[in-house]
């Protein structure tokens, strides 16, 4: 069997008295998308901020190609081949849309400790081994070359028509695609994707989905923090449910998401039409929506209050 090329053991942190994550285990293979479910608060994004170093861990270990990353700084972590989005978008607001991306390739993948870094199928560009300091690799592509691998990128996402624009002229739809871009544009091998598909409408999020599973195509391994349920039982091969912090279960979308002991903890959180879990910018559900059935998330309908 494959192993995994992200991997987590045991992995916890607080926040004063706080157990934002306790003990947390995952296993993140090529080619497959992992989603990672759970209600606010339950630490889906702390866990992605350990997985990438913008957090250290308490306790537990993370391992790249079963080398033990844990403590790095993010940059080492992205420069050995994982590459995030943030739930809220953080463009280089002084550059273009094709500049953002062409900075991301600047600093792009280099390999974890003592390996290189086997780059997905269409991946471009020079390959490195060690984790030193990040530091552009100009030296190595020229500058021509990362920014035509940009534009393809962005004719990737749907923006090459946008790369002239700057980062504020862009809707929300868009802006979340300058967010994949740029983590595109690291060429990774690993993808952890913190609700991309949040703010956009219905009819974006089909694309949206038919990309990520070109990804996957690619052999990427990717980790989607989502509230969409139809989203994630469309194109995720396992689910993670967090609750308060620990793994609730783990297993394939179509059982996870009608485990009554999933549906239980989701209970009070209410879903919308496309069976989304909403909150409003305070964190707490939407009042607009409201279910509390025990059918299969991936299948919940609004239901006035
Ligand atoms: N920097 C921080 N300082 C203090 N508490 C934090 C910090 N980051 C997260 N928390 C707390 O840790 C818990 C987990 O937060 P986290 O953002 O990981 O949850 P989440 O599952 O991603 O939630 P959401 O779905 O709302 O994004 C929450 O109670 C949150 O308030």
């Amino acid at each position: 069997m494959t192993a995994p090329i992200l991997a987590a053991r045991g992995l916890s942190r607080r926040f004063g008295g706080l157990r934002a994550t306790h003990s947390v285990d995952l296993d993140l293979y090529p080619g497959q998308i992992l989603g990672v479910i759970g209600p606010n608060g339950a630490g889906k994004s702390t866990l992605i901020n350990l997985l990438t170093g913008h957090l250290r861990p308490h306790a537990g270990t993370v391992l790249l190609d079963g080398h033990d990353v844990t403590g790095k700084r993010p940059w080492h972590i992205a420069q050995a081949g994982v590459a995030r989005t943030f739930q809220i978008v953080k463009p280089f607001r002084g550059m273009t849309v094709a500049d953002n991306v062409v900075v991301a390739g600047l600093y792009g993948a280099r390999g974890p400790a003592g390996t290189t870094t086997g780059a997905p199928a269409g991946a471009v560009g020079g390959r490195r081994s060690g984790t030193g300091a990040a530091r552009p690799r100009a030296g190595r592509r020229t500058l021509a070359a990362v920014r035509r691998d940009a534009l393809e990128t962005l004719e990737r996402v749907g923006l090459a028509d946008k790369a002239h624009l700057a980062p504020a002229e862009l809707s929300v739809a868009d802006a979340r695609r300058l967010e994949l871009a740029k983590a595109l544009g690291l060429r990774p091998r690993v993808l952890l994707l913190d609700e991309v598909l949040a703010g956009l409408r219905p009819g974006e999020i089909g694309p949206a989905l038919e990309l990520i599973g070109s990804l996957r195509r690619d052999g990427l391994a990717l980790l989607m923090v989502e509230h969409v349920m139809s989203a994630i039982s469309a194109v995720c091969d396992q689910v993670l449910v967090l609750h308060q912090g620990e793994v609730l279960t783990t297993g394939e979308p179509t059982a996870v998401l009608s485990d009554q002991r999933v549906i239980a903890v989701y209970l009070g959180t209410r879903f919308n039409q496309s069976g989304s879990a909403r909150r409003t910018p305070r964190g707490d559900s939407d009042p607009s929506s409201e279910q509390s059935g025990p059918a299969p998330l991936a299948e919940r309908e609004e239901e006035p209050r």
